[in-house]
């Protein structure tokens, strides 16, 4: 369905995490958005190029169940085509652009849908918090790149992680292929995160993300790595000293995010998000 005088996009980035925006408020402009048309935009060489894509759509379009409680809904695809339920550095672009557009007011939390439920994003200038719930920590089981393997923590932030705690990010070697996980625990696949401790509340991570390959930052992989280093870390919220929110630094190879486990359970990641062009694509 694509319109003779092509059909407007934006392109952004939250920590290097990268995103081709589809404003399509009503759905008239793409109707079903068939993975061929995401992987052309999301190619670096032929297309706009990006880690996925947002659709940028009313809620009462995309799914009326919630439309009582965001007026808009992120249709978020990975560069291979495939939806996933969330994504953390793309809410917070979202955000971005719905405020930067006039369809959102800075001034108050900005309730945003996915296939995950309502988000509650707050805008302070700059930096964008997106509040991704309450994590669910599962199992452990085996995660392997080559001859190489390691525990890995299970945290679902709506989507699917695997992280494992390693001596070294060069450990995980070029990561050009999925990480291979058990299919039994991860039956849709997974995200994999590799982290390593910096500090006292401050991690790196590398992450290879389910239908984008390797990415410089994940958000969702960003608060599940912080999860799994506050548990080993022995931390949760309420045991921390003062017994108040814990906060991690959590660097990525695109930039520093902070996440912070609240006394409520939510995980709140913090960080920069901004759109760099906008214009028109026949793709
Ligand atoms: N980069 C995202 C996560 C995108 C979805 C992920 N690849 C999946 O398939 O679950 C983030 O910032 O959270």
């Amino acid at each position: 369905m694509a319109e003779p005088g092509g059909y407007p996009f934006l392109k952004g980035h939250g920590t290097e995490n990268d995103f081709v925006l589809l404003p399509d408020h009503d759905g008239s402009v793409h109707g079903e958005l068939h993975a061929t048309r995401v992987r052309a935009l999301c190619n670096r060489r032929a297309g706009i190029g990006g880690d996925g894509v947002l659709r940028v759509i009313r809620t009462a379009v995309q799914d009326p169940s919630q439309a009582d409680r965001a007026e808009w809904f992120m249709d978020y695809r990975n560069s291979d085509g495939s939806p996933s339920e969330m994504c953390g550095n793309g809410i917070r672009l979202f955000a971005r652009h719905l405020v930067d557009e006039g369809l959102a007011d800075p001034h108050h939390p900005v309730p945003v849908a996915t296939r995950d439920g309502v988000k509650t994003i707050t805008v302070d200038g700059d930096l964008i918090t997106a509040d991704l719930g309450s994590p669910k920590v599962l199992g452990e089981s085996m995660v392997a790149v080559g001859d190489r393997s390691w525990p890995a923590r299970h945290v679902d932030m709506g989507n699917p992680h695997a992280v494992a705690l390693v001596e070294d990010l060069a450990d995980a070697g070029p990561l050009l292929d999925p990480p291979v996980h058990d299919p039994d625990v991860y039956p849709h696949g997974v995200n994999v995160e590799f982290v390593v401790a910096r500090g006292e509340r401050h991690i790196a991570m590398r992450v290879h993300e389910r239908g984008s390959g390797e990415t410089r930052s994940c958000g969702t992989g960003a608060c599940a790595a912080m999860v799994a280093a506050a548990l080993a870390d022995g931390l949760h919220p309420g045991m921390a000293v003062g017994g108040g929110d814990v906060a991690y630094r959590v660097d990525v190879p695109g930039g520093r995010l902070t996440v912070t486990w609240t006394t409520e359970d939510h995980v709140l990641l913090t960080g920069p998000a901004v759109v760099v062009a906008r214009g028109t694509t026949h793709l």
